[in-house]
């Protein structure tokens, strides 16, 4: 299983990924896109990635915005399986 991450080690690897935030044992991002389906779109992209590394975002679609919310549930709080997947949503969000 996957090692939670210690807070200092978070701070740190946060400082890399401006988008996200912490909030208690998740990271949060909130994606805005030009329209609708290209949200969606995006979502479907992240769902491809998620399925492939077998670890899963919680997703909140509202119109063109979509919120991102990572935690390893198995762990508990935050591991290197969340910046792994942060940093992925990143590079598809463009
Ligand atoms: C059995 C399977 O490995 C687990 O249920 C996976 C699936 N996706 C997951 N996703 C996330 N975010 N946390 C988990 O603990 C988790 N567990």
């Amino acid at each position: 299983m996957a090692e939670l991450l210690s807070d200092g080690e978070i701070d740190t690897a946060l400082a890399g990924l401006p988008g996200w935030q912490r909030a208690g044992d998740s990271l949060v991002r909130t994606v805005e896109s030009p329209s609708f389906p290209e949200a969606v779109e995006l979502v479907r992209k992240v769902a491809e990635a998620a399925e492939a590394a077998n670890h899963h975002p919680d997703i909140d679609i509202r119109w063109r915005k979509v919120t991102y919310t990572l935690s390893t549930h198995s762990a508990g709080g935050l591991t290197q399986l969340d910046l792994d997947l942060a940093a992925q949503i990143d590079s598809l969000a463009g």
